[in-house]
């Protein structure tokens, strides 16, 4: 008998978001549930519209089995629980609510798999403590997407991902195993897709960390794109390459050892005729908050904690942390006022 097709509830439907709920509606074995916010009413209207390098440079009005502006409540509403849930929102934990927070009804314990297509490290965690009999997938994406306008779509580099389950002592590792796989299958269902399974997520994700802890900040400080960045060689010389060989060393002292030429083959991995902004750039620019902790202040302390010397980093970290503050109070999300306990008052 032919398995019953996998539920999915889709929070965070911006680009890596959409090109995920496409892929899994259109391999026939996943039925879609996408919470929508900004985007809601332009895609209740229209559909949404997908230039794809993958699946295709036309696909227009194209909409997922259901779409909605709310995350369900399944004991609530009585719905049938979850298969997966797969998160893509961006990963802010300094700026609340939570993933933890914005997911937790639509969870149900012991049998929802919580897939998190994020970048960062340790973004597993709090998802582990707050739920700890669901089986957690980790995927490190390094797709190209950007949604242009509210319901249109840029898919303009490959869909490459490693997905595999996150260690969490209370579930048993064949369950995570098999949910990741049936994850994949549903995900890459006619095969043409680099996503495939991965053991050791978290390898991947320090690799992944060698470009995104360097180039997304510093893009994001002088706004540049990687191939202007490229073409000043005290850019790369006294920033983007202190930062790999911090991320390197800091991934050594946390028992990950990357291949020596990590750092000259992420210098030069995006193409010099094209204008890339990494996301954290893009999100600056958009006025967005951005994903610092995750991205920088993971691998930071994971680094320090272990006696790694990270300068550069923690510099770019203290510049970011400042920049943030500035775009949360322009979103009213941050009063400036002195704390309790500051000393430079
Ligand atoms: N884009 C890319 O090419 C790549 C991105 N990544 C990573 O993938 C993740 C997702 O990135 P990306 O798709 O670019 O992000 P986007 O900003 O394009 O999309 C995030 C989406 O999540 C929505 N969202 C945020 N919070 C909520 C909430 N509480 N409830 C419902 N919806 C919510 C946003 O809605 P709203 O518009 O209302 O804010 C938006 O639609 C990030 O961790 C990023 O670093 C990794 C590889 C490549
Ligand atoms: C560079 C890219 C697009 C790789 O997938 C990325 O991870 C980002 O911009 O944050």
């Amino acid at each position: 008998m032919a398995q019953a097709k996998a539920r999915v509830l889709l929070v965070g439907c911006g680009g890596v978001g959409t090109m995920a709920g496409y892929a899994l509606e259109t391999g026939g074995r996943a039925e879609v549930t996408a919470v929508m916010r900004s985007n809601y009413s332009a895609v209740e209207r229209n559909g949404i519209d997908i230039d794809s390098i993958e699946h295709g440079h036309d696909i227009k009005a194209w909409r997922p089995t259901a779409v909605r502006k709310t995350i369900p409540d399944v004991n609530e509403e009585m719905l049938q629980p979850f298969d997966f849930i797969l998160v893509t929102t961006k990963n802010i934990p300094d700026v609340p609510p939570t993933v933890a927070d914005i997911i937790a009804s639509a969870v149900t314990p012991g049998k929802t798999a919580i897939v998190l297509s994020q970048n960062g490290l340790n973004i597993e965690k709090p998802l582990i403590e707050r739920f700890p009999t669901n089986p957690i997938i980790s995927s490190v994406s390094y797709i190209s997407v950007t949604e242009t306008t509210h319901g249109k779509f840029l898919h303009d580099d490959k869909d490459a991902q490693k997905i595999g389950p996150f260690y969490s002592p209370d579930v048993a590792p064949g369950m995570a195993e098999e949910a990741a796989r049936r994850y994949i299958a549903a995900y890459n269902a006619a095969g043409k897709l680099d996503v495939s399974f991965d053991a050791d997520v978290k390898f991947a994700r320090w690799r992944k960390l060698v470009y995104n802890a360097s180039y997304n900040p510093v893009s994001a400080v002088l706004r540049m794109d990687t191939a202007r960045m490229r073409m000043s060689k005290h850019i790369i010389d006294d920033l983007i390459q202190p930062i790999m060989f911090e991320i390197m060393a800091a991934a050594r002292a946390n028992g990950v050892q990357l291949p020596d030429d990590v750092p000259d083959k992420a210098i030069r991995v995006d193409p010099t005729d094209n204008a890339f902004k990494p996301s954290m750039c893009q999100d600056i620019e958009k006025g967005n908050l951005m994903e610092i902790e995750t991205i920088v202040g993971e691998p930071l302390r994971g680094g320090e904690a272990c006696g790694v010397q990270m300068p550069t980093l923690r510099t770019v970290y203290g510049i970011l942390k400042g920049m943030q503050l500035t775009i949360m109070e322009k979103k009213g999300l941050w009063e400036p006022e002195f704390k309790d306990g500051n000393p430079y008052q």
